[in-house]
């Protein structure tokens, strides 16, 4: 199926009515290019439960936006009381990114500063826009940063870099250019020869189905592969490099990413292939230090690995993948212990995943 598909941002108030907030819808990407309207704090709930939209930094800003609905629907409410339960809330939506925190508490910090100003809507409306312009900067940056690593390893190689990532940490996570991707998008667009590995990344398939369509969109040669693909490739000095994105990173530099994640981590050390996670600094949980023992695992239905979706021309399916009386399990991330990550590709620069490399970069954050 031909889709008409332009590169927005994820995520937009519609014209000039601003009671309706617009998302792509995610779910049936490549094959249908759907554009969903947002009302209320419930939609944006929804469409970041059932991940119509998805990725740490588009969670947070959607979640932003959310916030902002809220104010359409006050009628007869104590305003404090149902902004900080419409916070609760949201925030319940997902457990693993913290962007989602970060957002929500920004903007009910600023609401309920700014609850008497009769332009509460509109200052409202321009915080969470505000939101959505600091991820579009900090995946720019992480952009500029990451492409000095791919440029030095085409200048030692002189052929094209081969780059693996996993999932979906592209302009379809984020709002534009993406994190893992943003590097990728500026060396191709500067000319520099690669190829992408994607990982289809089972069970929602972000890899085959988002990563591929925009990279196939960007003109970005790439092959999709099954998950477990990855270190055999490693093991034939296939991959040069490994690209991630995070949807937690411990202030010592522990990183929470889609499900097998750790284990293209352990293949790259065995392989001494350098492990990159690209995060912008609201994918950082400040105030943690164990991401093994204390970033939340979001657990999905099964229905994510017993069924699998697909498309037969335009009709769109869904059918049984295992057999009926087997039982599924679904953990939506993993965590990848910082001594296994060789940098973190950040909006103010590239550091070691340890507490005082990150806190260098990063020294308003010390405590
Ligand atoms: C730039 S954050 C992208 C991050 O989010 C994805 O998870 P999900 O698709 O479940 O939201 C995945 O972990 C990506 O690396």
């Amino acid at each position: 199926m031909q889709i008409q598909s332009k590169h927005y941002h994820t995520i937009w108030v519609k014209g000039d009515r601003s009671s309706i907030v617009q998302i792509i819808d995610q779910r049936k990407l490549p094959f249908e290019f759907i554009i969903r309207d947002l009302e209320s704090p419930a939609d944006c709930f929804g469409a970041i439960r059932d991940m119509a939209v998805r990725g740490a930094p588009l969670i947070g800003v959607t979640a932003a936006f959310g916030m902002y609905l809220a104010l359409f629907h006050l009628e007869g409410k104590n305003p404090e009381v149902f902004l900080a339960e419409t916070a609760d809330y949201l925030k319940s939506a997902r457990p693993t990114a913290v962007n989602l925190a970060f957002a929500i508490d920004e903007m009910l910090e600023f609401m309920l500063q700014n609850l008497n100003d009769e332009a509460i809507m509109l200052k409202t409306l321009d915080r969470a826009n505000a939101l959505k312009e600091l991820e579009i900067g900090f995946s720019e940056k992480i952009g500029e940063f990451g492409l000095e690593i791919i440029e030095k390893i085409y200048q030692e190689k002189r052929e094209p870099v081969n780059i693996l990532t996993h999932c979906n940490a592209g302009w379809l996570a984020c709002i534009d250019w993406g994190t893992a991707t943003a590097p990728i998008y500026k060396a191709h667009q500067k000319g520099i020869p690669l190829h992408v590995w994607v990982d289809e990344t089972r069970p929602r398939n972000q890899g085959a189905r988002l990563t591929a369509f925009e990279l196939g969109e960007e003109g970005v040669p790439h092959t999709v592969i099954a998950d477990n693909t990855g270190g055999h490739l490693m093991q034939h000095g296939m991959v040069d490099v490994v690209i991630v994105g995070s949807d937690r990173t411990t202030v010592t530099g522990d990183v929470a990413n889609k499900i097998g994640t750790y284990l293209k981590a352990l293949a790259a050390k065995d392989n001494g292939v350098p492990f990159y996670v690209a995060l912008p600094s609201t994918s950082f949980d400040w105030n943690m230090e164990d991401g093994v023992a204390e970033i939340p695992i979001e657990e999905r239905e099964a229905a994510e690995v017993t069924d699998i979706e697909g498309w037969s021309g335009a009709t769109h399916q869904s059918v049984r993948l295992i057999p009926e009386n087997s039982r599924a399990a679904n953990y939506g991330f993993d965590v990848t212990p910082a001594r296994l990550v060789t940098g973190l590709i950040t909006e103010r620069g590239i550091c070691k995943a340890n507490k005082q490399d990150i806190l260098n970069l990063f020294p308003e954050k010390k405590k």
